[in-house]
């Protein structure tokens, strides 16, 4: 399988402004490939800065030094140098993210928010619609809300909302951050076999699970920052 995800000497540190300039060095030379297929889980204490290489994998963040090749139309592009018109662009086509909380545009409905990515991509909207019900209904999303903006719909039901939004476009890469925190056992098995599924037709996922149940389920790769950061402790 080809790789598609190749991360190489990242480091990503924050300096607090306001906080006299303070420097934080959160991710200190991370290395690591993904290829299509694999589920890679991030893994490690509180603080270690998982969130923060998922982020800076999304290019929510600019690395302080280093590269993130991942396979964009055929070709390795690297999202640290990218031009934000490319990097919406490798968005739009390549690389999805689900956080752990749904971003509510107020007055969308619960549909429209999870058909918005295969739009973007110039889908038909009745195929559309159809993929979005089809996984409203898996992810056991009661009918009588999917015409409502969900920003009244409770924690589970907005992160499934999200997950739906996610799964959608059948991504080449999948970031995922935490998709189980907030569900009860049934949906969170749901949520197991989409990311299942969806590594059965190559997509690549890197994704933060704090429920051992469903990590030593879908992981094919761990990847400890414990490590790392003690690693960095070390050199200091
Ligand atoms: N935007 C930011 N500005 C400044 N510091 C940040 C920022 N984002 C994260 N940090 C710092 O980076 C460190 C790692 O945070 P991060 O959320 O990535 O850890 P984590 O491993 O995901 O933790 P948890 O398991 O508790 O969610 C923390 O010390 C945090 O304060």
């Amino acid at each position: 399988m080809n790789t598609v995800i190749d991360v190489k000497a990242l480091s990503k540190s924050f300096t607090l402004h306001n906080q006299g300039g303070a420097e934080l060095q959160v991710l200190n030379n991370i290395n690591l490939r993904v290829k299509a297929g694999e589920c890679m889980v991030l893994h490690g204490e509180s603080g270690t800065g998982k969130s923060t290489l998922l982020r800076t994998l999304y290019a929510n963040y600019l690395p302080s030094s280093g590269s993130i090749h991942v396979l964009h139309r055929r070709q390795m592009v690297d999202l640290a140098t990218a031009g934000s018109r490319q990097q919406l662009e490798i968005r739009k086509e390549t690389l999805g993210y689900v956080s752990q909380f749904l971003r509510v545009i107020p007055r969308v409905s619960a549909l429209d928010v999870v058909k918005q990515p295969l739009r973007e991509r110039g889908i038909a909207d009745d195929e559309a619609e159809t993929r979005a019900c089809t996984l409203l209904r898996q992810l056991h999303i009661p009918e009588r809300l999917w015409p409502l903006a969900p920003n009244t719909f409770s924690g589970g039901e907005q992160q499934r909302i999200n997950i739906a939004r996610g799964f959608i476009a059948q991504y080449p890469i999948l970031l995922l951050d935490e998709p189980t925190a907030s569900l009860d056992r049934r949906n969170a098995h749901v949520v197991v076999e989409l990311i299942q599924s969806t590594l059965a037709q190559g997509t690549a996922v890197v994704g933060i699970f704090h429920d051992i149940e469903v990590r030593e389920t879908v992981a094919s790769q761990l990847f400890d920052l414990d490590q790392t950061t003690y690693a960095a402790a070390a050199n200091y």
